[in-house]
């Protein structure tokens, strides 16, 4: 097993940088699970990226020149993708007036404060326990895999798209299924109608799973069994939950009906240093790559954005290193910019800031300069929803909010609160991890805004039967086979771990694309090897070494095989028919586009 180490710790390496790091520090127990399924997706996305670029480099052997790379795309036009507020005069004009340099900083302590027009600016501390923020930060930490970020910035609405990015894939077989009736995750400290109610959830309902990369663990229990309580409970009820606090608690302190009050836009937040973007941090970071203009830290107004906000709240997950907690991060602190001062908010674990959207709370988040910052980003308001909005909306979402204020209300009045609505269907394929192209879509439909361009290209080249990896290659400005985050293992370490390995060594649900990639790589140096021997009695250079295929190394290669370029042109017509074997069908459609071989058997000509 020691060859799945180094994967296994690449991952893991990508996990830490996400903001794994938080919870490490921490030594939550949670941690391990989070870890464990943060590693499986990526590992997976690794092979996935892997056999992308064997597919790629058969591709170039049996069709002369590789098509040129994309070209970049242009800079980002003036109006943002995702920011209409550029175009504010009332925004513009204060921006003018209240950021500037060298103005005096208040920080604003728990409770209630005025903004200039003398509404309320509300800093409510524990409105969720540690181990709850935790909860949230290990949950998103796996919904983030794969997501994309925007400068630094990843964001998870929710959707349906989120809660199938909080039930990755079906338990191992060793894995004890969840407790029945799971205790609560709250801590003791928690204000009791807060707590989290003992209801029973559905068996392996949005886990989070203990799953560690290889089939059999080392040690002698499986992990699962030995998992304290806390990791039984399900994430995305507890997100839903969350956000109906937080209304709840906005209503009350704004003066408004609960039942008015709407959620408007509910997302999980992460805001990374903008440099931190990238392999290591296992996030593609789509504005970076496409010269986003839009930063997290310029100061707005929310209202502009979206003219249906009347209420904004933040709830931070994760503390600022000001508050002495390890883990911590560093920057992203919030902060209003009034006319005198510049008032400052330092995040706090379950801390809920809330106050009006519009005109007199101009605000921004400082660039974070080190670490995580995990919050839920809240929107409220109480104009109705129209028909035609509420007829869009989705019924898994639907259920959740219903079912959140369901059990908050029966909490409230000492009745047993009801167990959360089932997990929805799943996305692709029942039980297995997502394929590269489900993660993309599923990656564009919870992290990207509907009017993103990328968004919209992927969306379209799914409707058409497109391949989304190309769509997503040619939004960003990459060779295809660089179109991804997985982990950057070297060469020797994949190889290693598949030339010592047997398939049962692996996860169970890494197994169909260990199979897949072996079969690419035996096919590929076939063909390469033939190439070779062709070459020999072309071009007369005797015992011209046969170039190994040097693989991926995540960050793509300029050409596996410029040794054969300047060869004459001697066509060997390659089939890859070994590697759709135990592999499924949709993983492979580019394969049937290598031109296949007249004679019956693919590898007759090998032979
Ligand atoms: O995370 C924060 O503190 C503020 C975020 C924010 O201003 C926004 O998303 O509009
Ligand atoms: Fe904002």
């Amino acid at each position: 097993m020691a060859a799945l180490r180094a994967l296994e710790e690449a991952a893991a390496a990508q996990w830490r940088t996400a903001g794994g790091h938080a919870l490490e520090a921490r030594l939550s127990p949670l941690a391990d699970e989070s870890r464990a399924s943060f590693v499986l997706l990526q590992t997976a996305a690794l092979l996935d990226a892997r056999a992308a670029l064997a597919k790629a480099s058969l591709q170039s052997i049996n069709s002369a020149p590789a098509p040129p790379p994309p070209p970049r795309p242009r800079r980002a036009p003036h109006r943002d993708d995702d920011d209409e507020s550029d175009g504010s005069a009332l925004q513009g004009a204060l921006v003018r007036r209240n950021v500037r340099r060298g103005k005096p900083e208040l920080e604003l302590c728990a409770g209630a404060h005025a903004a200039p027009d003398g509404s309320l600016r509300l800093l409510l501390p524990a409105v969720m326990g540690a181990e709850e923020c935790e909860q949230l930060v290990a949950g998103g930490l796996v919904a983030m895999a794969g997501a994309f970020a925007r400068c630094g910035q990843t964001t998870l609405g929710l959707s349906p798209a989120l809660a199938h990015r909080m039930r990755p894939a079906a338990p191992p077989p060793h894995a004890s299924p969840p407790h029945a009736s799971p205790p609560h995750a709250s801590p003791p400290h928690a204000s009791p109608p807060h707590a989290s109610p003992p209801h029973a959830s559905p068996p392996h309902a949005y886990p989070l799973h203990a799953s560690p990369l290889h089939a059999s663990p080392p040690h002698a229990s499986p992990p699962a069994a030995s998992s304290p309580p806390a990791a039984a409970e399900p994430t995305l009820p507890l997100l839903y939950r969350t956000v109906e606090r937080a209304r709840r608690a906005v209503a009350a302190a704004f003066g408004e009906a609960a039942p008015t009050l709407r959620t408007s836009d509910a997302t999980l937040t992460r805001l990374q240093p903008p440099a931190a973007a990238g392999a290591a941090a296992a996030v593609l970071d789509v504005g970076a790559l496409r010269a986003d203009r839009f930063v997290y830290s310029r100061p707005h107004l929310d209202q502009v954005s979206v003219a249906e906000y009347e209420y904004s709240a933040l709830l931070y997950l994760v503390g600022h290193e000001g508050g002495g907690e390890r883990g911590s991060f560093g920057g992203g602190r919030l902060l209003f910019h009034d006319e005198d001062a510049d008032r400052v908010v330092l995040p706090r674990p379950g801390l809920l800031v809330a106050f009006r959207s519009g005109a007199p709370n101009l605000h921004s988040v400082e660039e974070v300069t080190h670490g995580s910052r995990f919050a839920l980003t809240m929107w409220f308001t109480t104009l109705p929803q129209s028909a035609d909005e509420a007829a869009a909306v989705d019924p898994v979402h639907a259920a959740m909010q219903r079912w959140a204020v369901e059990e908050a209300e029966a909490l409230a009045h000492g009745r047993p609160p009801p167990p959360p609505p089932p997990p929805p269907p799943p996305l692709g394929c029942a039980g297995a991890l997502p394929t590269r192209e489900e993660s993309i879509l599923s990656a564009a439909l919870c992290s990207l805004p509907a009017n993103d361009r990328l968004c919209q290209a992927l969306l379209r080249a799914r409707a058409s039967g497109a391949p989304l990896c190309d769509s997503l290659a040619s939004g960003v400005g990459l060779p295809v086979e660089q179109a991804h985050c997985a982990p950057s293992c070297t060469d020797a370490e994949v190889e290693a771990a598949l030339d010592s390995l047997r398939d049962e060594d692996f996860h169970p649900l890494l197994r169909g694309r260990v199979k897949t990639l072996r079969a690419l790589t035996t096919t590929l140096h076939r063909a390469i090897a033939q190439r070779g021997g062709a070459l020999d009695v072309g071009n007369g250079l005797g015992s011209a070494p046969v170039e190994r295929v040097r693989g991926s190394d995540c960050k793509g290669t300029s050409d596996d095989f410029s040794l054969f370029d300047a060869a004459p042109c001697v066509r060997n017509d390659v089939d890859a028919t070994d590697a759709t074997r135990g592999s499924r069908e949709d993983e492979l459609d580019v394969l049937h586009k290598v031109e296949r071989p007249t004679t019956e058997d693919p590898f007759a000509v090998f032979d």
